[in-house]
């Protein structure tokens, strides 16, 4: 499980696309959510918007592996699909905040890998929020107001990106993944293969 965690606007959604473009074996988490949706977006694909009574509901039936309030609005990870790639051997990407990331890594420490995303500079995150214009002024100013506070935890991610240039940072994340699948407790049926091999020489 690939986390990646930012303030809003750092370029978490840029990166998560391209990665999803290039990596075969890789599962994006779509995520549920109470907030309104943005121009352009799909249900079923960027979230599930669903109403705040379906989401209390999921909420109950513990159908979410992590959920929080960011903003004012509920985002949650539904847990059904995540358990079904993982178990036919995918990676899965999530694109959550610094709440959902904690929740996830005190249920599941070892199958984690989390990333966090740094704007340049406090003006480029700005510039950022602004210029992808999908949200109303208000909601921008509250972004950015709780920007300091959202990156207060980056120390409590394994990987720190500084989000400069899109290619890079995908490039960045690619290189993240190909060293943690190569990890000896993440490669399946090493021991037999080591063994197969020694027993052959
Ligand atoms: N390296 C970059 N250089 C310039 N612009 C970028 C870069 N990365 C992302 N952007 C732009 O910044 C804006 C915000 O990016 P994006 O929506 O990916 O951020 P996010 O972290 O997913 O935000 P949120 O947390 O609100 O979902 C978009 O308009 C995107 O095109
Ligand atoms: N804890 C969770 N956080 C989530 C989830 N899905 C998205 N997010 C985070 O919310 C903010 C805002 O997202 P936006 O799409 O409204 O701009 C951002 O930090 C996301 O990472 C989730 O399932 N759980």
């Amino acid at each position: 499980m690939l986390v990646l965690s930012s303030p809003s606007g750092a370029g978490k959604t840029t990166i998560s696309r391209a990665l999803m473009a290039e990596e075969p074996n890789l599962t994006l988490s779509i995520s549920a959510t109470t907030r309104p949706k943005r121009p352009g977006e799909r249900d079923g694909v960027d979230y599930y918007f669903v109403d705040h009574p379906r989401f209390e509901a999921m909420v109950k039936a513990e159908d979410m592996l992590e959920h929080a309030l960011v903003f004012g609005n509920r985002y949650g990870t539904p847990r059904a699909p995540v358990e079904a790639a993982l178990e036919a051997g995918r990676d899965v990407l999530f694109d959550i905040d610094w709440q959902g990331t904690q929740q996830v890594s005190s249920r599941m420490p070892r199958d984690l890998v989390r990333v966090f995303i740094l704007p340049p500079s406090h003006a480029e995150l700005e510039r950022r929020l602004r210029t992808r214009a999908l949200d109303p002024e208000e909601v921008v100013q509250e972004r950015m107001a709780k920007a300091a506070d959202e990156m207060s935890h980056w120390d409590a991610y394994d990987y720190i990106i500084v989000n400069r240039q899109v290619e890079r940072s995908v490039a960045e994340v690619k290189s993240i993944l190909t060293a943690e699948r190569l990890r000896r407790d993440r490669q399946v049926g090493l021991t037999e293969f080591v063994s197969r091999l020694r027993s052959a020489a």
